[in-house]
């Protein structure tokens, strides 16, 4: 007890390493978790259209839009009622604004021509209301008028893959700058996997896809959709620990300047409340060093911090539960030990798997039995043949000299708390695991 004490006495407050100069000045990075995904219906019929879409909102489609420019409200309607009403609250409507009520669906799409004919009032009358609003514009000058907008459809920012001769006019190396009280701005037009990495670096808030899906075959459009919204996950988790005379703001500390850009805060016996204080200052650190942020077990405080997702294990709150809370945009993880617990966890999509423990280790008690290589490969075989597609990260005990074996059996990266925190020269061991791991810092 009393040790701890100096050990407290010795470390820095949180208020001074939140006072670390710049560390609140610097602008917020956007982090690869933070694009949002809408899928536009095509304007033409699609064979099989309700069940095509049905199955983008089960593949997970997190908002849809359904716009239908020539579509008759009967024909419409008769779409609509075809359609799952669970899924009605994730469903904007370009047109027939008036069948929205009876469906329950809560967003609006004003076209450029409807927008220009629709009173700022009644817009507004429909925000207090509790509808979302969204526009399209093609031109970002008139962002400063449309505060009252949730989000606007921004186009074409890439030559379009549906519309023939609809090509962007945006110049190379081109960034938004939002004036203050912009709604969203979702870029739009020829958006498609291979440029989404630039829509991020562009500063957009969000993408909307249509030539993307609609123009590939009925089986490949949920897959094509999973790969849109698969976030990045970076190779090496940090997992911060209260090793002697450090805090976890220390720690976290030393990693980030080491080079770790993926940061799980891993606080083990304190109240939510000092985990809250812990989370806000390690979220600082992170947008500092352009490091994602990962709070493990405490859901709430991960919404509160607006970390960059969550990690829970089995006895923690469910994937499903955490994603209800933290929304479609945040990343989660999960905890397995077996291929049945991994199956059990892929129906709620979380967006990798800790697996593990990969050998002993005193950094968590109450370990599950030690998988070793031939525990990974059987996973990772069995998923394989289950066409479960999920990053696996191999977590617990592991050194750097073991990347290259995890690899080989198929793991996407690694958990590290230990042979960081213990590391001589932190900075030449986050290298070479950032190494063997093959990607760069
Ligand atoms: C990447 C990663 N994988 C597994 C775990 C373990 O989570 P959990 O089983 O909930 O145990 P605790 O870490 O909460 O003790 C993890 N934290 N990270
Ligand atoms: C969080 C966790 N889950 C399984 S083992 C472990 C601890 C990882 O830390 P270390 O790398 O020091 O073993
Ligand atoms: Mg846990």
């Amino acid at each position: 007890m009393l040790l701890r004490t100096i050990w407290r006495k010795k470390k820095p407050s949180i208020k001074a390493l939140r006072k670390r100069p710049g560390s609140l000045k610097r602008k917020a990075v956007k982090s690869t978790s933070d694009l949002e995904l809408i899928v536009i219906s095509s304007p033409v019929p699609v064979p099989n259209e309700a069940d095509g879409i049905q199955q983008l909102f089960e593949a997970g489609m997190e908002l849809f839009h359904l716009r239908k420019p020539d579509m008759d409200q009967d024909a419409f309607l008769k779409l609509l009622a075809q359609m799952d009403s669970k899924y009605c609250n994730r469903m904007a409507i370009h047109q027939h604004h008036d069948l929205a009520d009876d469906f329950g669906i809560k967003r609006l799409h004003f076209t450029e021509w409807k927008r220009k004919n629709t009173a700022k009032d009644e817009l507004l009358g429909l925000k207090e209301k509790g509808l979302k609003i969204s526009t399209s514009i093609h031109d970002l000058g008139l962002l400063t008028s449309l505060s009252h907008f949730d989000y606007v459809f921004f186009s074409p920012v890439f030559d379009s893959l549906s519309k023939k001769g609809y090509s962007s006019s945006l110049e190379s190396g081109f960034k938004l700058v939002k004036p203050v009280g912009s709604p969203k701005v979702m870029a739009l037009g020829g958006v498609e996997l291979k440029n989404l990495s630039q829509v991020k670096a562009m500063g957009f808030d969000g993408a909307a896809v249509l030539g993307a899906i609609w123009n590939q075959t009925e089986k490949e459009r949920p897959k094509i959709l999973q790969a849109l919204m698969k976030k990045e996950i970076n190779k090496l988790h940090y997992i911060s620990q209260e090793p002697p005379f450090n805090s976890h703001l220390e720690s976290i500390l030393h990693a980030l300047e080491a080079g770790c850009k993926w940061v799980q805060l891993r606080v083990k016996n304190l109240q939510e409340q000092e985990v809250l204080d812990i989370a806000k200052v390690a979220r600082q650190l992170c947008t500092e060093h352009q490091a994602q942020l990962i709070i493990n077990d405490y859901v709430t405080v991960a919404k509160e911090v607006n970390a960059d997702g969550v990690h829970v294990g089995l006895n923690d709150m469910s994937v499903a539960a955490a994603r209800q809370i933290l929304g479609p945009d945040k990343i989660i993880g999960a905890t397995a030990n077996t291929i049945d617990q991994v199956i059990m966890h892929a129906k709620a999509h979380p967006d990798y798997i800790g697996i593990g423990p990969f050998r002993f280790t005193r950094t968590k008690e109450k370990l599950s039995p030690i998988l070793g290589l031939e525990g990974y490969a059987s996973i990772l075989n069995a998923m394989n043949s289950l066409k479960i597609n999920i990053p696996v990260i191999a977590v617990g005990g592991i050194i750097s000299s073991d990347v290259p074996a995890l690899l080989a059996q198929g793991v996407h990266g690694v958990a590290i708390s230990g042979d960081i925190n213990h590391a001589t020269e932190m900075e030449r061991k986050v290298e070479e695991i950032y190494q063997m791991l093959q990607v760069a810092k």
